[in-house]
């Protein structure tokens, strides 16, 4: 079938946005995988679905596809592109819109500078539902209760870790580094994300604290591999900072691919993500 599309990026993490409310999808995650691959079909990072939502009080239902064809429950860069793209191609008039994901409703606003903000929602701190397994680990005091060690091997010798464990909607697991530029993000990103104390799998943040309202942050991303950013990444990473004591809300992130800005007021607050989202090009696939 021929299929359209809409290739989109945010900061460098880029995706395939395909209209599921004027086209019939009902894709393998062969064909997923395939669309995303960069040799053998458009390449992306993430494969968004626009679909009609099943929620009440939603506009829209989102759908997200990591490049290995597995389905996902979140992708914040991806949201700013979802709303990018339905108010592009005439599906909504308003600036803000409600959209229906795996892990909750989202809202994206449209700024009057092109940028796009998010209400992320509330990140989850409780271990168990991001889900990590804590069995056998020590409890932890009061106020650092998202902060594990994880045992990773690092060329040949063994390395205890602490990481925070944070749920976006997806799950995140932050360390925080000396040099982001330098981390072993390719040699400790594959352990972390197959860690077996996460039953679902993991996203890897590499986070190098510049001051308490900047971070350089490097993000090795569960069915994709290292990105050139990752949103619900640099959510995980400010609140992760914040609940440690390093950072001030809001905080600048820079990633390899650009700038985003997240601010979180707290405890059970929603995590707000801006930044940009634009179209690179459009076109039709034969899939
Ligand atoms: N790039 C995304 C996150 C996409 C999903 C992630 N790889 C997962 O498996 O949870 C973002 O901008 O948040």
């Amino acid at each position: 079938m021929k299929l359209k599309f809409t290739k989109m990026q945010g900061a460098g993490n880029d995706f395939v946005v395909i209209d599921a409310i004027h086209q019939q999808i009902d894709f393998s995650a062969e064909q997923w995988r395939r669309l995303a691959d960069r040799r053998f079909g458009v390449g992306a990072d993430q494969i968004l679905i626009v679909e009609r939502p099943t929620a009440p009080g939603a506009d829209f239902r989102y759908r997200i596809f990591n490049s290995d064809g597995g389905e996902v429950e979140q992708c914040g860069n991806g949201a700013r592109a979802f709303a990018r793209f339905v108010s592009d191609k005439g599906l909504s008039g308003e600036r803000s819109i409600r959209v229906q994901t795996m892990s909750g409703i989202i809202a994206p606003t449209l700024e009057d500078d092109g940028s796009v903000t998010v209400d992320m929602g509330a990140p989850v701190l409780e271990p168990a539902t991001v889900p990590f397994d804590s069995a056998g680990l020590p409890g932890l005091p009061q106020g650092h209760d998202t902060l594990w060690p994880l045992t990773l091997q690092l060329q040949g010798a063994p390395l205890e870790v602490p990481v925070s464990v944070v749920s976006m909607g997806n799950p995140h697991a932050v360390q925080v580094v000396e040099d982001a530029e330098t981390a072993p993000v390719a040699e400790l990103g594959p352990q972390v994300e197959h860690h077996p104390r996460f039953p679902k799998r993991v996203n890897a943040g590499f986070m190098q604290v510049v001051d308490r309202r900047h971070i350089k942050l490097r993000v090795f991303e569960r069915g994709a591999g290292e990105t050139l950013a990752c949103g619900t990444g640099a959510c995980a990473a400010v609140v992760a900072g914040i609940r440690r004591g390093l950072l001030d809300s809001p905080v600048r992130v820079s990633a390899r691919g650009g700038e985003l800005s997240i601010a979180w007021a707290g405890e059970g607050q929603a995590v707000h993500l801006s930044g940009p989202a634009v179209t690179v090009f459009e076109g039709e696939i034969n899939i």
